[in-house]
């Protein structure tokens, strides 16, 4: 879970939250629900995606790794501010084939992401489904999808840049707290 003041758009830079001496990036597919929804098949999921973004799941991965030790929750690793860098809004129209489109992500020029949204373990259909049998979606919410291989460190001073096929990308500064 992310709270809503953990989205940035292109601008603003992520910053690296208190503490966090290994911050990683995930490059991933976020779907918007257009309708409200609950307990939803897989079937009918399509008619609750209003659109999707281009996001970054940033995550503070000492405290990631340090949660899953615990058996504690994630909302810190994963929800501290500037933790969701995210596209504008893609109509759904504009990305019919979003269970076969490109998704990469670059640190400083260099690849570090490249797949295809087949590779997903799970479709975008299932997710909703799945998620709608324990939360009530609501419109506006956005589900990120998993990140593809190759989700690694980022530093103060590199930059990250991520695209979905030739539909989104969008470019940010990593920057320490102050
Ligand atoms: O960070 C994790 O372990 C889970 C996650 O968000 C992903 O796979 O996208
Ligand atoms: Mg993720």
């Amino acid at each position: 879970m992310k709270p809503t003041s953990a989205y940035i758009s292109e601008g603003q830079d992520i910053k690296i939250p208190l503490g966090c001496k290994l911050l990683y990036h995930e490059v991933e597919l976020g779907v918007v629900i257009s309708k409200r929804c609950s307990n939803i098949s897989p079937s009918d999921a399509s008619d609750y995606i209003g659109g999707f973004l281009l996001a970054l799941d940033m995550t503070a991965k000492d405290f990631h790794i340090e949660a899953k030790e615990k058996s504690r929750p994630w909302f810190l690793c994963k929800g501290f501010d500037t933790s969701c860098p995210a596209s504008g809004f893609i109509d759904k129209e504009k990305l019919s084939n979003y269970s076969d489109t490109r998704l990469w992500l670059k640190v400083d020029g260099v690849t570090k992401q490249n797949c295809s949204t087949s590779d997903m373990i799970f479709s975008v259909p299932e997710i909703i489904s799945y998620v709608s049998k324990y939360f009530t979606l609501e419109v506006g919410d956005v589900i990120l999808t998993g990140t593809p291989a190759g989700s690694g460190p980022v530093h103060a001073g590199q930059t990250i840049e991520c695209g979905l096929a030739d539909i989104a990308a969008m470019k940010f500064a990593v920057v320490e707290l102050n």
